[in-house]
């Protein structure tokens, strides 16, 4: 009897976060109906019952995938992050367990970038407050600490897929942008890099923070560079709540030294909607204080859905690694009627020929074959002819520093 794959219907996807419509759609579309879809995110101990017996995992910003989840994860396939950032999830964790992790680097930037834009202008133009006293009957009509965009600078550290797109809107506005990136980029229109975050601290009217959450951007922002900003300088802040020390931005505020603030994203989140939001910025003038949403319209969300759902179906369903945040990216055009190995080791020499050994004494022909490598893990896609025994896949599954041998069968798709 011919070999199958494990059906579709017994893949297991968990969804979690509220992780859009879409993304469910794209898994019954391929043919993946076994899909349980959480509005919330888990905590650890909910998470490590829950993920036992599946394949794939769904998550947003506020899901930790730690190393005692991939522990208790023992059939879990792949990661699909519904969002930009991975820092959620231990990544070298997923990799020594050769599980590769997907995210959406693109699908949400405009809409944060939007947001930042629109809060500028509100706090040049101290609307917040503005806006705060009228709902309490008050009429502060003035033009004190009000500013027009025109002519004023905006200031981005981090000019990646947000900064830069946030540079192009700015400068239709009117803004003079000028940015700070650890890398050299070509700025966008009139925009120019400057070459130090003093320099843009200094120079900036408005500053706002675009960088990855990584070892070198925690505190980033605390009370020395806050110091270096201008006098009635503002401080935006939708990228990660490890950027800035949220105490010492308070003390600015209060003390006068900044206009206003507008910060998404806080070192503590609440991990809910029935959790109690603690902040010293709360009760503060001009400060624009927004529960992580930079990301969350349903545009974005229903692009990410389609485009995290499609590349696990694809990793599922062929292999394909391509854009994976941990993983050697790999796509091998399909060789029909050939079954798919995919072999995943430890990146040390001599694995590739001892896989190799292991096809010709099993008189498996290969038709084609693709290896990349990172500095951890090997990735080997090898699709071959179908007569071969179980004996073969175990004798793969033997080859000394395997991590995982998956096997794609022609009829359909997948195998643990
Ligand atoms: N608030 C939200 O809902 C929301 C939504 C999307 C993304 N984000 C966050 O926004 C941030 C930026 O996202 P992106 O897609 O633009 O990322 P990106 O990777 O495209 O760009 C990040 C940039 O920061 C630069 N960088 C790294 N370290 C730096 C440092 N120390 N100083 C200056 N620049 C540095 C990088 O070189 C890169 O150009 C991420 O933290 C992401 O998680 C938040
Ligand atoms: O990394 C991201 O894309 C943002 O922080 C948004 O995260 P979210 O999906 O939890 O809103």
């Amino acid at each position: 009897m011919a070999k199958k794959s494990l059906e579709k219907s017994k893949i297991k996807i968990l969804l979690l976060e509220g992780v859009h419509q879409s993304a469910v759609d794209s898994f019954l579309n391929a043919g993946y109906t076994n899909i349980e879809h959480l509005a919330t995110s888990l905590d650890e101990e909910s998470l490590i019952e829950r993920i036992r017996d599946v394949h794939f995992v769904g998550l947003r910003s506020r899901t930790q995938l730690t190393e005692r989840v991939f522990a208790a994860a023992e059939k879990l396939s792949a990661v699909g992050c519904f969002c930009i950032g991975t820092n959620q999830v231990d990544l070298e964790a997923a990799l020594s367990r050769g599980i590769p992790v997907f995210n959406a680097p693109y699908s949400n930037t405009r809409s944060v970038a939007e947001l930042v834009l629109a809060e500028a202008i509100m706090l040049l133009r101290g609307i917040p407050e503005k806006s705060a006293r009228a709902h309490q009957g008050e009429w502060l009509k003035t033009a004190k600490n009000s500013h027009e965009a025109r002519g004023k600078t905006l200031g981005i550290i981090g000019y990646g897929n947000i900064g830069a797109q946030l540079s192009v809107l700015a400068e239709s506005l009117g803004f003079n942008v000028i940015y700070y990136d650890v890398v050299t980029k070509l700025g966008m229109g009139n925009a120019s890099q400057v070459g130090s975050m003093e320099e843009l601290l200094a120079r900036a009217d408005i500053v706002t923070l675009h960088v990855p959450d990584l070892p070198s951007t925690r505190w980033l922002i605390g009370k020395e560079q806050i110091a270096l900003m201008k006098d009635d300088g503002i401080l935006i802040n939708a990228s990660r709540g490890s950027v800035v020390v949220i105490d010492d931005l308070a003390e600015g505020l209060r003390e006068g030294k900044l206009l206003g603030a507008a910060i998404d994203v806080f070192p503590v989140e609440p991990k809910g909607a029935d959790e109690e939001f603690t902040s010293p910025l709360r009760g503060l003038h001009n400060v624009i204080l927004t529960p992580h949403i930079g990301g969350s319209t349903l545009e974005a969300q229903e692009n990410i859905g389609v485009e995290v759902a499609e590349k696990l179906i694809t990793y599922s369903d062929n292999g394909t690694t391509i854009t994976s945040v941990n993983f050697p990216e790999v796509a091998l055009p399909a060789h029909p009627d050939k079954h798919r190995l995919l072999h995943i080791h430890d990146n040390v020499p001599g694995v590739l020929s001892e896989i190799n050994r292991v096809l010709s004494e099993n008189d498996i022909n290969i038709s084609g074959q693709y290896l990349q490598t990172n500095e951890k893990v090997g990735y080997v896609v090898v699709d071959v002819d179908k007569a071969y025994g179980p004996q073969a896949l175990e004798a793969l599954r033997q080859v000394e520093h395997t991590l995982r041998l998956r096997v794609l069968y022609s009829e359909t798709s997948f195998q643990d």
